[in-house]
């Protein structure tokens, strides 16, 4: 028997695990036993909670953060990043009391390294501000050159981009629409590209919104999961292109997925990831 947690952010959903002393012997077959749709919880992975000092790969940072973030994708396989999942796992430590805010941010540990979560929407920045909304810096994306995703028998070119794991951001060209991809399946990608799989992110324009610069709707395919509601570093990733291509090294934008909408402020050295955050349930499972 092992009691979790259940959380989301813009529906990218997960099942908690806290293990602070690493205890849990978590494995793949576990993992995708607990995300299955019928016949587990259901959950786009797995956020275990565990002191960095305590696992292999966060101990390097337990001198910086107390907390590391063990992130499984729903298939068992592991991921350095997840965007959103940083969120809900900064919901899950304030509200069990095992952090509490930080002034400049609460130090959690990835595997890509330790981002900083504030309470509060991604504009304010280090402000610690009351609010439903949690917010990660994930630093600044860093974009590559250029490749191609096949999806419904369309070649569509996109940017590659490295938001601490790997993303692919492809504009749907006119005439195709974003909404009328089949995405039941994965698309296809270069592996000499991205040899250890690929996130990607499709793309269109939206109308403009109010206090950001630029708004733009996305639906994603994540390695180790599938078509998700939402994609916190997918939607990083989107957002840096999106300026470039517009030609602006700073901003905000509103990135609108099929759970609801992200923001995201960029600038040279950071990249503030803020939506909603939510826990919904706590259980125990039965073996
Ligand atoms: N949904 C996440 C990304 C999760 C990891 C991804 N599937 C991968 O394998 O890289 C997010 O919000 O960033």
């Amino acid at each position: 028997m092992v009691q979790f947690t259940k959380g989301h952010g813009t529906g990218n959903d997960f099942v908690i695990l806290a293990d602070p002393d690493g205890e849990l012997p978590l494995t793949p077959a576990t993992v995708a036993a607990l995300c299955d749709r019928r016949r587990g919880i259901g959950a786009d992975g797995v956020l275990r909670v565990i002191r960095a000092a305590k696992h292999p790969d966060g101990a390097a940072y337990a001198a910086e953060a107390e907390w590391f973030m063990d992130y499984w994708n729903a298939d068992g396989s592991i991921a350095e990043m997840c965007g959103n999942g940083t969120r809900v796992f900064t919901r899950y430590l304030l509200t069990s009391g095992l952090a509490e805010p930080v002034q400049g941010g609460l130090p959690i540990a990835t595997r890509s390294g330790v981002v900083r979560a504030v309470v509060g929407p991604a504009t304010a920045g280090l402000a610690v501000v009351a609010d439903e909304e949690i917010s990660v810096d994930l630093g600044a994306p860093r974009l590559y050159g250029e490749s191609t995703a096949t999806v419904d028998g369309l070649a569509l070119a996109g940017t590659v981009v490295d938001c601490g794991n790997p993303h692919l951001v492809c504009p749907v060209p006119a005439g195709v629409e974003l909404s009328g991809l089949d995405l039941t399946r994965a698309p296809g990608f270069d592996p000499a590209v991205f040899p250890a799989g690929v996130n990607v992110e499709f793309v269109a324009p939206a109308e403009p919104v109010s206090g950001t610069d630029l708004h733009v709707l996305m639906r994603v395919y994540e390695r180790g999961s599938g078509e998700t509601l939402s994609c916190g570093s997918g939607a990083v990733a989107v957002a840096a292109t999106a300026l470039r291509a517009a030609g602006l090294r700073a901003g905000v934008v509103a990135v609108d997925v099929p759970g609801g909408r992200l923001t995201i402020s960029v600038d040279s050295e950071s990249a503030w990831l803020g939506g909603p955050a939510v826990l919904v349930a706590e259980g125990d499972t039965l073996r």
